[in-house]
């Protein structure tokens, strides 16, 4: 599937360690609701560790996705990545490096990169990165091991840097933050616990996608 900016406008990422139900069932909840990119991160305590299990859950998941016309992201595993036929692959500063992940994974697949600096944005896209994923805007309660907070300015310096690269942002987001967020300078947002802990993951998505789009009027 060709990588284009507007499927990072509501970009939802979730493993089974952030839902107390079948992850299948969140999932298309939200893509009823209109998210436009997932990402399958299991990864963390309560995660699945056992490869046969993540490869039947990935290959689940994608089928979700591609009946809804939207990108399979997984997150940090190439090997998962390319046995499950996913669309991309999302690595960390801590993973596997950007420029390794491109040349296993191929020209075709979409490459995202996690960036907290504009010097890890730069390099970010001398790897080949099709999108970076900046943050933490908020506090976040998704992620163990998250640096410390930096906010939508850090979005506008990386544009102010001059940095084009579509982007992505994550941490601790809400509906409310989209506006400021996307006048930062971000395409999209990424969400976790604003849809896995939602009381309806389809309201939550659709609120995500009438704030995108309130933005960009
Ligand atoms: C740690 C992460 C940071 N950013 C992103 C994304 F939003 F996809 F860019 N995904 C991650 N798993
Ligand atoms: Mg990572």
């Amino acid at each position: 599937m060709k990588f284009t900016p507007p499927q990072l406008s509501v970009y939802f990422i979730a493993g089974t360690q952030d839902v107390s139900r079948p992850l299948r069932e969140v999932l298309v909840e939200a893509a009823i609701g209109g998210i436009t990119m997932f990402q399958l991160r299991e990864k963390g305590s309560g995660s699945i560790q056992e490869e046969d299990k993540r490869l039947a859950l990935a290959l689940e998941l994608k089928q979700v996705c591609h009946e809804y016309g939207i990108p399979f992201i997984v997150n940090d595993d190439v090997e998962l990545a390319l046995a499950s036929g996913a669309d991309g692959l999302h690595v960390g500063q801590e993973d596997l490096q950007a420029a390794d992940a491109r040349s296993k994974i191929g020209s075709s697949l979409i490459l995202g990169v996690s960036a907290y600096t504009s010097e890890e944005a730069e390099q970010a896209v001398r790897d080949g990165a099709d999108y970076i994923g900046v943050g933490p805007m908020y506090a976040t309660r998704s992620k163990e091991d998250a640096k410390a907070v930096v906010g939508p300015e850090r979005i506008e310096e990386m544009r102010r840097n001059g940095i084009t690269i579509p982007i992505t942002a994550i941490g601790g987001i809400a509906a409310e933050h989209v506006k400021t967020i996307i006048s930062s300078g971000a395409e999209g947002v990424s969400v976790i616990s604003a849809i896995t802990a939602a009381e309806s993951p389809e309201k939550a998505a659709a609120a995500f996608l009438a704030e995108i789009q309130k933005a960009a009027m």
